[in-house]
């Protein structure tokens, strides 16, 4: 269970007085996620989640999370939506952690993605990336390609722990992306971390994306990189093209991707395994006592990122230029 930060009913009462959001009735720790602590929260007005923010989230970045979830919502994707209190804000202190109060999004995360599910993340991101356009605030993507060289060395010392000999393989692979990374690809807000566990289903509809707080400005195919990455491999390591076209189709049947993205595809693939590779790594050594986390295995992602490095064209993904319907 992410539930970092435990807090008690008093203080969960002084911390909701100034919502307008009714009497609360009950309150409960969450038992998914791994970054933050999240909490169901029923009042007499609905059911909320409250987020106390952690670790990996900088106080100074929530204005933007927040921010754009209330654009993206008013631009065409379903998202939560931040609940202000009486005086407008937003954001709050809770047990000593920036904290705050979101609506709650009915559906559930598919445990098994079919190529269905595929194809409607493939459309979400899309009109994410076409709907985040007029977002003011920006925000670097502080996981990119520029801090695995830092994230990786936290670990490297004990990286034979989750396999030998390690150290020699994510230095080349490191050495190749940093000096391939591309340039001038399209880019605006994407949203970094598009999960199975992110993207809420109501029977066959996408009932809404959840989870912004990775979202930066970046390259919209990096983005597709990762939904690559987490929706279209099979539990034997095996990628599935099947899963990989739907997806590529459905974000194409809203915008179509250039050339240069499809030409840059294998390549951010690989550094969307390596990004997921290295947090999971450095979680899976150093994971805070007494927190109570489901982590998440590192090796699932050593398996993705030595497919990657064998990709020669986006074709392999099951990517069509031109022809997606
Ligand atoms: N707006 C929402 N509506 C309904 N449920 C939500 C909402 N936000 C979060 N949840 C629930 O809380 C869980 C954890 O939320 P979230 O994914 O934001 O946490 P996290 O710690 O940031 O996790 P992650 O490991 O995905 O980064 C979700 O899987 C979902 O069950
Ligand atoms: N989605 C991430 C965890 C949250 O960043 C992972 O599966 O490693």
């Amino acid at each position: 269970m992410a539930v970092y930060t435990d807090i008690t009913e008093t203080e969960l009462r002084d911390f909701l007085e100034p919502y307008d959001i009714g009497e609360l009735l009950s309150y409960k720790g969450i038992a998914e996620g791994v970054e933050n602590s999240n909490f169901l929260v029923h009042t007499s007005a609905g059911s909320y989640i409250l987020t106390l923010y952690e670790k990996r989230v900088d106080r100074n970045d929530l204005p933007f999370f927040l921010g754009l979830m209330e654009h993206l919502a008013q631009n065409g994707l379903t998202c939560p939506l931040p609940v202000h209190r009486r005086d407008g804000i937003v954001l709050g202190t809770l047990a000593g952690r920036p904290a705050a109060v979101i609506s709650f999004l009915e559906g559930m995360w598919p445990r098994k993605p079919t190529p269905m599910h595929c194809r409607e993340v493939g459309k979400a991101a899309a009109v994410l990336h076409v709907s985040g356009r007029g977002f003011q605030r920006n925000r670097a993507n502080a996981l990119s390609v520029g801090a695995w060289r830092a994230l990786w060395d936290q670990s490297a010392s004990r990286a034979d722990e989750v396999e030998a000999g390690l150290g020699a393989e994510i230095q080349t692979d490191l050495d190749h992306l940093e000096g391939n990374w591309p340039q001038g690809l399209p880019s605006g807000v994407i949203h970094a971390d598009l999960f199975p566990d992110n993207v809420f289903f109501l029977g066959e509809e996408l009932s809404g994306v959840i989870d912004f707080y990775f979202a930066c400005n970046d390259l919209f195919a990096y983005d597709i990189a990762i939904c690559l990455n987490a929706w279209c491999f099979e539990r034997d390591g095996a990628f599935n093209v099947t899963k990989g076209m739907a997806l590529l189709d459905g974000y194409q049947s809203v915008r179509p991707l250039s050339g240069a993205e499809a030409d840059a595809l294998p390549l951010l693939a690989h550094g969307a395994a390596l990004r997921f590779f290295l947090t999971r790594l450095y979680d899976w050594l150093t994971v805070p006592d007494g927190a109570m986390v489901v982590k998440k295995d590192p090796r699932e992602y050593l398996r993705y990122l030595r497919f990657h490095r064998k990709i020669g064209s986006a074709g392999e993904y099951g990517l069509r230029m031109g022809e997606a319907g």
